[in-house]
This record gives C-alpha cells, structure tokens and sequence, in this order.
C-alpha cells in the first residue's frame, strides 16, 4: 500500500486535540482530553491502558461510530465523521450470523457492496483460506470454537479490504493457547500486505508480540503516557517471548501501566 500523495506517511491515521465527554446520572465524564495521535501507514500499533481510561471510545472515535466532543480525526487526509468501508472494525465477540454458512458470513460485507455473487465468493473463499478454515465455509457458526469463530469475523472484515483495521480486545474472549497462536496467525497475515492496524489490548505481552509501536494511556482522561516503538525483528516466531528483549520491554511497559492502573482504583 502506498502513502496517499496528500498524506504525509506519519500523518496517515491523525487525531489533534480529541475530547470525549459523556454524561452519567447528569455528571460529566471525561474519557479524554486534547489527544493527539498520528499513526503511519502500514504501521501496527496497540494501545494499552487502565480499564475506564479510554482506549475504546476512542478506537470508536476513529471507526467513525462515536461522536467527538471536540477535535479532528482524519485517514489518508480525509476527515472522519461516520463509519467507512475504509476502516475494519474487530470486537471481542464475534457477531457473525448464525444463520449463515462461514462462507455466507464472510461474503457477507461484499453482498452489502453490491459485488456480483461469483466476485463475492472468489474474494470471500480467499480469506477464508487466509484464516486456515478452507475446510469450514460451509460450517455454521455453532459449530465452531471460539478461535475459529474468531478468524471468520476476521475473514469477514479482511475481505471487504478496509485501509485500516481497527480491532478492539479481538482475541479477550480466548483461551490463553488460543489466543497465542491467533496473535501468531495475525501477525502472519498482517505481515502479507501490512494494513495500518490500531490494536486495544490490555494484554502487555500480546500488544509487544504484535506491534510496531506501544501507546501507553494513563488513567481518565486518557491521555498518552509513553509512545514505545517495539524494536523486535519480523517475523516474530513464538520463540521471541522468551527473550531477554522482550521480559525488558514487558518491564518497562508494566512499570508504567502498573501507577496508572493503581490511580483508575483510586478514583473509580
Ligand atoms: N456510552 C457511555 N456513556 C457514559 N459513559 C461512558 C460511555 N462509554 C464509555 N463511558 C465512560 O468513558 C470512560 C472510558 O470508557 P472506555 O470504554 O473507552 O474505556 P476503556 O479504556 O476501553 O476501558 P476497558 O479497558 O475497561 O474496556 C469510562 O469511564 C466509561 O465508563
């Protein structure tokens, strides 16, 4: 994928001076105050942060489903104000419809394009197989395991080809062993055309296995602790967990976290 001429490269996902206000039982709460992000294109970045402190309201924000209080958000120099085919989202449960085959999920987000029904199979059968269940599209949902319903709604959301993918705790609901192998068959999949990914996690080790880059969000309003860029070579096997660079980073980002957690207690 190439920049957007118009767009410089660090500048491809751009947020400035982004608030969020809700009101609760009449109280105001803000979720964030004056945050500004830029993301290149092409990157994978996560955001980390105490529970309440506003990573999803504003991968929300982004997706173009949560109105701003204040602030712009832009992708490839265009301004957000809606959800977009540009933007893929990805939540922890699955929404898939049980009616539908794997295949008819998946073909699903092509039917709504308006794509003729041969084109809508080719490029949903194409990620199906990209997600490693070839064997399954005509398996309904209920008769899938939670990694494996995963990867559909992943399928589902890869093939309507967004710019960016904006996933928020995809792999929470997982079994520790299957979320690890989903984060190794993600990063095998990003590694093959490297869309522009924003990644929410509460996991510290998942978002080093995955990223580029760490934001670390301090307690509400959320606002941006450490900017960490994940120095680990591609790709990354299962073997690079155990490495002493990895427990280094897994450190530093706890140290960090750990203050801002302790703060989100107190004031929850
Ligand atoms: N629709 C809403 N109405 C009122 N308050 C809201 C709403 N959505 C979020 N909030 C509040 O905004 C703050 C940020 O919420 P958000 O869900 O973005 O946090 P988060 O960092 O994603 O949390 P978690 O890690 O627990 O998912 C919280 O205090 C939350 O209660």
């Amino acid at each position: 994928m190439n920049a957007n001429a118009s767009t410089s490269t660090a500048g491809y996902l751009k947020a400035q001076g982004v608030g969020k206000r809700f009101l609760r039982n009449g109280q105001a709460v803000t979720a964030l105050e004056d945050f500004d992000l830029s993301i290149a294109e092409g990157e994978f970045v996560s955001i980390v942060g105490p529970s309440g402190c506003g990573k999803s309201t504003f991968l929300h924000m982004v997706g173009g489903f949560e109105p701003r209080t204040s602030g712009t958000i832009s992708l490839a120099g265009r301004p957000v104000s809606a959800p977009g085919p540009d933007r893929g989202m990805l939540f922890q449960d699955y929404a898939l419809f049980p009616w539908r085959t794997v295949l008819g999920n998946v073909a699903w987000s092509l039917e709504v394009q308006g794509l003729p029904k041969a084109r809508r199979l080719e490029i949903a059968r194409k990620y199906i197989a990209m997600v490693g269940l070839a064997r399954f599209e005509n398996a309904y949902p209920g008769e899938l395991s939670g990694g494996m319903r995963q990867r559909v709604a992943l399928a589902r959301t890869l093939a309507y080809e967004p710019k960016m993918l904006l996933m928020d705790e995809p792999f929470g609901a997982l079994d520790a062993q299957t979320r690890e192998l989903m984060q190794e068959e993600l990063t095998d999949i990003w590694q093959q055309d490297r869309r522009t990914v924003l990644f929410v996690t509460h996991d510290i080790e998942e978002a080093i296995y995955l990223s580029d880059r760490i934001i670390v969000f301090t307690a509400r309003p959320g606002r941006i602790k450490a900017d960490l860029r994940v120095e680990l070579p591609r790709p990354r096997g299962a073997a690079i967990r155990k490495s002493p660079e990895f427990m280094d980073y897994h450190a530093r980002i706890w140290d960090m976290l750990r203050d801002e957690v302790l703060r989100a207690r107190e004031g929850s």
